[in-house]
């Protein structure tokens, strides 16, 4: 198994999450602020998730340098992101304190638990792959958006810019190399494995990006 081919399999996925109307809205401009607001919202409470998944699935890793290095990206996590949301969060308004607080959507918290769910049960391949449409997709969506021209409203700008830049492509490029060289060897088994917690992964990255959109409608607590 290579992340190639998941890649494949994941192009009709891929496709609605590039032509969903709020990362169209993001590249040019016109996306509404509460709807962003929103988003940063949920997305600070998803990045808790995230980053722990990262520190558990460091102690999962069969080797030391693959530990090493997801040790060091549930680092950045909250270098690269808690940055970017901190200062959104400035301009968005949202109080001192309060990023990364309130009530989780439904689809946050399914998409963390997901993720949680496959640390939980310890086989690596599977965890790592919950975590690669994260990395990827964003990559994508970044790199698109940096095409098109960057729009003049600054957070949307600054939002463009981080998931475009080098530093963030090194990290995807890392992750990615690193499931290759895990998973050269993979079984029949553990990849459809591999296949049906990453499809679940896209389709969850897809329903973030509407939870936001749409405003959100469940709240769990
Ligand atoms: C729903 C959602 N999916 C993906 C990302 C992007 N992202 C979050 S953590 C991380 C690892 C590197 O910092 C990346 C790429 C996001 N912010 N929110």
């Amino acid at each position: 198994m290579q992340f190639a081919s998941l890649r494949e399999r994941a192009e009709k996925d891929w496709q609605r999450i590039r032509q969903h109307p709020m990362v169209v809205a993001i590249g040019q401009g016109t996306l509404e602020r509460s709807v962003f607001r929103t988003f940063i919202q949920q997305d600070a409470l998803y990045l808790q998730d995230f980053s722990r998944v990262l520190a558990r699935l460091a102690s999962l890793a069969p080797d030391i340098a693959a530990a090493r290095l997801l040790l060091a990206h549930a680092d950045t996590v909250f270098q690269v992101e808690g940055e970017l949301h901190q200062s959104a969060a400035r301009d968005l308004g949202i109080l001192e304190g309060q990023l990364g607080r309130g009530p989780k959507g439904l689809i946050t918290k399914a998409y963390g638990d997901h993720m949680v769910r496959q640390v939980m049960q310890g086989a690596f391949l599977p965890a790592l792959a919950a975590v690669l449409p994260c990395y990827w997709t964003y990559a994508e969506i970044g790199t698109e958006l940096y095409g098109l021209g960057l729009p003049e409203d600054k957070l949307l700008r600054d939002w463009i810019l981080v998931y475009s830049g080098d530093e963030y492509r090194r990290a995807v490029d890392e992750i990615v190399s690193l499931f290759d060289r895990l998973a050269g060897a993979s079984g029949k088994d553990e990849d459809a494995q591999v296949e049906e917690v990453f499809d679940w992964s896209m389709i969850y990255e897809w329903l973030f990006w509407e939870q936001a959109y749409n405003g959100q409608q469940f709240f769990v607590n």
